[in-house]
């Protein structure tokens, strides 16, 4: 059985298919910024809704009717565009789990823009690749992929090749690849899991790199694949320090294998050119989560269409 909010709040009562919960200013806010409005603005619009709906005497309403008042109430003040993509949103997010991959060369801010555009989203879970590497050092020995057990930058070293030609290849790229190769096999066995379940997630890490993932996985329009760069070597060397200073993670060994994660960094994005996958300079993090932001939309248009015709208006609410 249910809670029963009445008896504990004074809340209008929203109703979805299977759930109810009371009115949350914060969750609304929360939709409308990810359709593009300021978090100040959407806060008190949120508000005003609420009164508005309080002043007209409800004590509850359905998903799908507050839906659209937002949506009138947006055209009303003037909101049009942001309207539409609050639309939008809400008609993928509630036919789709959403997966969104943002991967990067180490220090270059994945976790930072995974957890902005999650809590943008309002997608629960945001897993770091680092700790799927984890669960896979479990069950593959250090003598069967040494390369598992060391840094994306340090596998080169686990590599039984003894002379390798840098003209040929290049043994740190190489290490790389075979580092990443079986933790790949743990991020797309989480994603399989996301999709049956229906539930939204971000990956982040370094070990995503466009191209290395199955095209199962590539061509489904609701895995949304984003690159983070950063071009300023500089600004790439202050980020190990900014992290050292919250984390146990010294700055130290990142800064001693320099080169090599720049190296990655290229390597990354020279795959995501390969691949027509997008990439960002992560300068402000602000900017970097609107432009994922509007990656993110572009995709949803595309979905919308495919799905529903041009105009995109099956099943609007
Ligand atoms: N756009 C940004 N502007 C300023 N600092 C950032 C930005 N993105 C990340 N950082 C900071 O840089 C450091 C490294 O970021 P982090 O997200 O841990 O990198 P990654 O997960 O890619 O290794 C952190 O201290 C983080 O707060
Ligand atoms: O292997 C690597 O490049 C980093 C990845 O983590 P992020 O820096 O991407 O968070 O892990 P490390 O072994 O240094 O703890």
């Amino acid at each position: 059985m249910g809670i029963d909010f009445k008896s504990i709040t004074d809340k209008i009562i929203v109703s979805g298919k299977n759930y109810e919960m009371p009115f949350s200013k914060g969750l609304l806010a929360r939709s409308l910024t990810a359709a593009g409005m300021k978090p100040s603005e959407a806060y008190m619009v949120a508000k005003e809704i609420e009164k508005t709906l309080e002043d007209e005497g409800y004590e509850s309403i359905t998903k799908d009717e507050l839906r659209k008042r937002v949506y009138y109430y947006l055209l009303t003040k003037n909101y049009e565009s942001i309207a539409e993509k609050y639309l939008l949103w809400r008609r993928i997010l509630k036919k789709h789990p959403i997966i969104i991959l943002i991967g990067g060369a180490s220090g270059v801010g994945t976790s930072t823009i995974a957890f902005e555009l999650a809590s943008r989203l309002g997608i629960p879970s945001v897993i770091g690749t680092d700790s799927i590497r984890e669960v896979m050092r479990r069950s593959i020995s250090k003598d069967l992929v040494p390369m598992l057990y060391e840094s994306s930058y340090t596998a080169w070293k686990s590599l039984r090749i003894p002379s390798l030609d840098d003209n040929v290849c290049d043994k740190h790229i190489l290490g790389f690849e075979r580092h990443i190769e079986p933790v790949l096999v743990g991020i797309e066995s989480l994603i399989d899991r996301s999709l049956t379940e229906g539930l939204s997630i971000i990956i982040e890490g370094t070990h995503i790199v466009p191209g290395f993932m199955k095209e199962k996985y590539t061509s489904m329009p609701n895995i949304i694949t984003i690159i983070l760069t950063l071009s300023s070597e500089k600004m790439h060397k202050k980020r190990f320090s900014a992290r050292a200073k919250v984390s146990a993670r010294p700055m130290e060994r990142y800064l001693k294998n320099f080169e090599i994660i720049r190296k990655i960094n290229q390597y990354i994005v020279d795959r995501a050119k390969e691949n027509d996958v997008p990439i960002i300079e992560n300068v402000s993090i602000s900017q970097s989560v609107e432009k994922c932001l509007e990656i993110i939309t572009e995709r949803f248009n595309y979905l919308d269409k495919t799905e529903n015709g041009e105009n995109g208006e099956d099943d609007m609410y």
